[in-house]
C-alpha cells in the first residue's frame, strides 16, 4: 500500500485549545479513511491544515511524497487536493448544471466571467459528471430548490471536478435525512471509486463509517485515540465511552 499523504508531529492550537497536540496520520492510496471525534476536537481543523486554509504551528504534510505545508489553497487543488465543506459551497441561484460547469471552468485556469459558461466541452463535462452522481434528472433545477442530500452530493460533485487524487469531505451527511443518507453516501462512495479518488471524510453517524470506511481515526484532545478497520475501532470500550456515547445524533441524543 502506498502513502498518499503523510502527516507528522502536527500541532495547532487556538488560545489555550489544543486542536491538534502532535497528529501523526498516514492515509493509503484509494482508501476512504472517517475521521470521527468529539465536536470541537480538531477534526476541521486537520483538513484545513491540509488544504492549505490554516498553516500549522509544528509538523509536516507530505502528499505523494512532496511537502505542502505553505502552500495556498489553489496551489493544493493544482496538487489534486480537493475538499467539500460541511455546509455545501454551492451557488445557490445557479442551476445544478452551471455550478458544476463553473468548477470545470475554474479548474481549467483564468475563466472571463464574459465567456459563454455552458460552451460545448465545459456543458459536455458538467452533464457527464452530473450523471455519474445521478444528477442529471436535477441539472436544471436551481441549487437553492435542491433536498440536502442532492446538494451535498452536487457540492461534491463540484470538488471532483478539480480531478482531485485526494478529497478531504468535511462531515458529508450532516443535515441530510437518515433515510437518505445511506444513498446519498452509497452514490459518492461509488462515484469515488470508480474515479480511483482516495477519501477522508469527518463523520458523526456510526452506521455511514462501519458501512463506508476501510479505517477510522479518532480524533479526541488533539491527538489520535485510535486507529483502524471500524470493526475493531468502533467497537473499542474506550472509543465506545469517551468518544461515540457523546458524539450528538442529529437528533440530539447520543450517537451510542
Ligand atoms: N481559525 C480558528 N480560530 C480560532 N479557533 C478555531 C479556529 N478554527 C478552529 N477553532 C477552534 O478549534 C476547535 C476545533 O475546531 P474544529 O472545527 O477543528 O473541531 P471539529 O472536531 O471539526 O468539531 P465539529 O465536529 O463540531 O465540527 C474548536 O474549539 C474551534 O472553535
Amino acid at each position: 500500500m502506498t502513502v498518499l499523504l503523510s502527516a507528522r508531529g502536527l500541532k495547532i492550537a487556538f488560545g489555550g485549545l489544543k486542536a491538534a497536540d502532535g497528529i501523526d496520520l498516514d492515509v493509503m492510496q484509494g482508501e476512504f479513511l472517517a475521521i470521527i471525534g468529539p465536536n470541537g476536537a480538531g477534526k476541521t481543523t486537520f483538513i484545513n491544515m491540509t488544504t492549505g486554509y490554516l498553516r500549522p504551528q509544528a509538523g509536516s504534510i507530505t502528499y505523494d511524497g512532496r511537502p505542502i505545508l505553505g502552500m495556498k489553497p489553489r496551489r493544493i487543488v493544482k496538487e489534486g487536493i480537493a475538499r467539500s465543506f460541511q455546509l455545501p459551497q454551492l451557488f445557490t441561484e445557479h442551476t445544478v448544471l452551471e455550478n458544476a460547469a463553473l468548477a470545470i471552468a475554474a479548474r481549467d485556469g483564468p475563466w472571463s466571467p464574459l465567456a459563454p459558461l455552458l460552451r460545448g466541452g465545459i456543458r459536455a463535462e458538467a452533464e457527464e459528471l452530473l450523471d455519474r452522481f445521478g444528477l442529471l434528472p436535477l441539472a436544471g433545477r436551481r441549487a437553492d430548490a435542491l433536498n440536502e442530500g442532492a446538494r451535498k452530493l452536487a457540492d461534491i460533485a463540484m470538488a471532483v471536478a478539480l480531478r482531485p487524487r485526494l478529497l478531504l469531505m468535511d462531515e458529508p451527511t450532516s443535515g441530510v435525512a437518515s433515510s437518505e443518507k445511506m444513498a446519498v453516501v452509497e452514490t459518492l462512495a461509488r462515484v469515488l471509486r470508480q474515479s480511483k479518488v482516495t477519501a477522508v471524510f469527518v463523520e458523526h453517524d456510526m452506521d455511514v463509517v462501519a458501512r463506508f470506511a476501510d479505517r477510522v481515526a479518532v480524533w479526541g484532545q488533539g491527538r489520535i485515540m485510535a486507529l483502524g478497520p471500524p470493526d475493531e475501532v468502533l467497537n473499542d470500550p474506550a472509543v465506545r465511552r469517551d468518544v461515540i456515547g457523546i458524539i450528538p445524533a442529529e437528533d440530539g441524543h447520543a450517537a451510542a
